[in-house]
């Protein structure tokens, strides 16, 4: 189970201080996004090779971006630890994940609120992660939607079925009133922006979700 705080929600100016603040989590979040698959624009490869020298954490890139297939092997060759591409964005999804494993990172597909799993659940055995939104893409701070409970569900069925050894991580909106939610739908790994960056100690928060993750049933 692993906790993931975004650092979309940290102060941009400071990112080695806002890292160094969540250095109890297991991986920091990184949004990539380019003006163009989503309406906002945040950072790219050359500042994630430069986090990538200073984190105390492993970096999982979240790549809101078109043309996945051509710009995401860089940030695993960077040293990314996980690369997640959108399947609405990607046109050969199971080679794009071989070359990021093939690059040394863990491959991860992400489904829009909008997007079912079903016609992709054929991908899993590429994959090492499924990442299903929980807000629309674009922006932090934003409202859960438990609408996509089932979908969390819906995966998670699908790996225990195949016996995968997948992730299935849960992103926008997770926060101490929702992540109990998520968690026993079948997620295992949380990614929390505004919650953990918005509280006065961020360390606390990165603890207080692992507790109330880790006392759901689905992984007592
Ligand atoms: O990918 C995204 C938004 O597109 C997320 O990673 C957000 O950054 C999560 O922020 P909160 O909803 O937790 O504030
Ligand atoms: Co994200």
């Amino acid at each position: 189970m692993l906790i993931a705080p975004s650092i979309l929600s940290a102060d941009f100016a400071n990112l080695q201080r806002d890292l160094d603040r969540i250095a109890n989590a297991d991986w920091a979040h990184v949004d990539v996004m380019d003006y163009h698959f989503v309406p906002n624009l945040t950072l790219g490869l050359p500042v994630v090779e430069s986090l990538l020298k200073v984190s105390p954490i492993p970096l999982d890139c979240h790549l809101m971006i078109d043309d996945p297939d051509r710009w995401a092997p860089s940030y695993a060759e960077a040293g990314a630890q996980s690369v997640t591409f959108h399947i609405e964005a990607s046109k050969e999804p199971r080679k794009l994940a071989a070359d990021l494993r093939a690059a040394g990172a863990r491959a991860a597909m992400a489904l829009k609120p909008a997007t079912p799993f079903a016609p992709y659940e054929e991908l899993l055995d590429s994959l090492d992660m499924v990442l299903v939104m929980t807000v629309e893409p674009g922006f932090g701070g934003q409202t859960f939607m438990a609408d996509q409970l089932p979908k969390v569900q819906q995966v998670r069925e699908a790996v225990q079925r195949r016996g995968g050894e997948v992730w299935v991580q849960v992103d926008g909106g997770v926060s101490a009133t929702t992540i109990e939610q998520c968690a026993e739908a079948g997620a295992d790994v949380f990614v929390a922006g505004s919650a953990v960056y918005g509280a006065e100690d961020a360390a606390a928060a990165v603890d207080e979700l692992r507790e109330l993750a880790k006392g759901c049933a689905a992984h007592a």
